[in-house]
């Protein structure tokens, strides 16, 4: 089938490579034309294990193209919207500009049996006003909901092999058989696959992301209990999560969530609540954003202690500037915030990161960076762990004794085994055990 994907960042680009892998006859849209060359070339504008080869194919078998001009794509069946939905600069609600622009966009180039899925996180309520703006413009074309679970990091397989997919639709349209034959190879295998209308399919996704956050951030609140009075949270989380109805996945406590989802979507479902008047039925995402943020305060509390009572001019590396492994995305990333925070208290930071440094230099171009890891721990009177990267998940505590100035480490995401670095000499601390 012809297909295009609207917007090529995190999501859309690995849609539509994916879309190539099952056989589709694929477009991407982009409006920025760097993004666009590299694509064009088979090469990925960002870090996602697995999609450099995926896209390489695809381009190579001639079914994955990409383009700036939105009247490229015109003959696709189906035209995934995957633009940012990122958090409003004056308040928490979602700016909608970007899809607004795509739709603006489309709908003069597509025909009336054309199918607009969203796959974009949008407030509830999205998908109908955009039925009624493509209606109002004269088009015949169909617009279904299509929210998307995948992870960074993770993102090729959570495309092609999904723990569900969910269509909202409108009453008696055709967009469930479109979609069925968009998704023919994942659901023969045996994928679920729900239907449902419109605002339950953005609320699915809304509620996900949600309910993910409020588990990170209830074992962070445990965390700041275990503190306290001297308890394990690892221990905590590994005897809770052994009840199934419990499950120990996203129970690990740290330094918290960040990304380009999780926090601006729990804001953004905070603001939709309160314009349809229920502010108060999910009131308890403020205060899972609250615990999540104190988790990067507390980090600076620790190094300001461990330190003897002020960070300023002490050196202090940084491990880790993405919000999480596998991935060059520092969008409200922790592990950057809190080196920012520490530069900005007078610390002579030095913060590396194996992808995302990059990155990180468009955000905080003030922070020195330093890509070498046993430069960056040179001489360091203190080390924090704030992304475990495999690679220091896996360091050898006495190589890093040997190249630091004081043997102190604060294990931001509690990943490594403090008897280990105890019996190298190191001070070890962990958040909430
Ligand atoms: N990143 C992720 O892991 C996931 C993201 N999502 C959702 O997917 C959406 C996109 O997120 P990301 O891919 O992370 O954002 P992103 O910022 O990486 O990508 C958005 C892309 O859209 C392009 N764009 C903007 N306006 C355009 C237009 N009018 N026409 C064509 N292209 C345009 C931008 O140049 C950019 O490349 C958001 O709603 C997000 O919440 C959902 C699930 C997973
Ligand atoms: O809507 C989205 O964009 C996506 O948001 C998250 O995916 P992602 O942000 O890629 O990464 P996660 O694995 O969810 O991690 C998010 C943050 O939570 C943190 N985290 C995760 C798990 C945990 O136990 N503790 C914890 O602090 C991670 O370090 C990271 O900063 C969801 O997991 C995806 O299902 C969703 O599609």
């Amino acid at each position: 089938m012809k297909i295009s994907v609207i917007g090529c960042g995190y999501l859309g680009a690995v849609h539509a490579a994916a879309m190539a892998k099952l056989g589709h006859d694929v477009i991407g849209v982009d409006t920025d034309p760097l993004k666009v060359e590299r694509l064009s070339r088979g090469e990925a504008p960002f870090f996602e294990p697995g999609l450099p080869e995926l896209l390489r194919e695809g381009v190579a078998s001639g079914r994955l193209r990409f383009t700036t001009e939105i009247a490229d794509a015109g003959d696709a069946r189906v035209h995934f919207l995957a633009v940012g939905t990122p958090q409003m600069a004056d308040s928490d609600a979602a700016d909608l500009r970007f899809v607004d622009a795509a739709v603006a966009s489309l709908v003069p180039v597509i025909p009336d049996d054309a199918v607009v899925v969203g796959k974009s996180t949008v407030p509830v309520g999205t998908a109908a006003s955009i039925a009624e703006r493509i209606r109002a413009a004269g088009s015949g074309a169909e617009v279904a909901w299509n929210p998307e679970f995948l992870r960074e990091g993770f993102a090729v397989a959570d495309t092609l092999t999904p723990d569900r997919i969910v269509y909202g639709v409108p009453d008696g349209g055709r967009a469930v058989e479109v979609l069925d034959e968009v998704y023919a190879g994942p659901l023969a295998t045996g994928i679920p696959r729900l239907v449902t209308d419109y605002a339950t399919a953005e609320l699915v996704k809304t509620a996900a992301n949600a309910f993910l956050a409020t588990k990170i951030s209830f074992i962070n609140a445990m965390a700041e209990i275990a503190e306290v009075v001297g308890a394990d949270v690892t221990q905590l989380a590994d005897a809770i999560g052994h009840d199934a109805r419990i499950g120990r996945r996203f129970l690990n406590a740290g330094i918290g969530f960040g990304g380009g989802c999780l926090p601006k979507d729990i804001r953004a479902f905070s603001a939709r609540a309160e314009e349809l008047g229920r502010a108060e039925s999910v009131a308890f995402l403020r205060e899972v954003d609250a615990i999540n943020l104190r988790r990067r305060e507390r980090v600076v509390e620790l190094a300001t202690q461990v330190l003897g009572g002020s960070v300023y001019r002490k050196r202090i590396v940084v491990l880790g500037l993405t919000f999480k492994p596998d991935s060059d995305d520092v969008r409200d990333s922790p592990g950057l915030d809190i080196a920012a925070r520490l530069h900005g208290l007078g610390a002579l930071v030095a913060a590396t990161d194996p992808q995302g440094i990059e990155n990180a230099r468009v955000r905080h171009p003030q922070l020195p960076y330093e890509a070498d890891l046993d430069a960056a721990l040179s001489d360091a009177d203190l080390v924090i762990l704030t992304t475990e990267w495999a690679e220091y998940r896996g360091l050898d505590p006495e190589h890093v004794g040997e190249l630091v100035a004081g043997p102190t480490i604060i294990d931001g995401r509690n990943v490594l085994d403090p008897e280990a670095w105890r019996s190298a000499g190191f001070e070890y601390v962990g958040l909430g055990r």
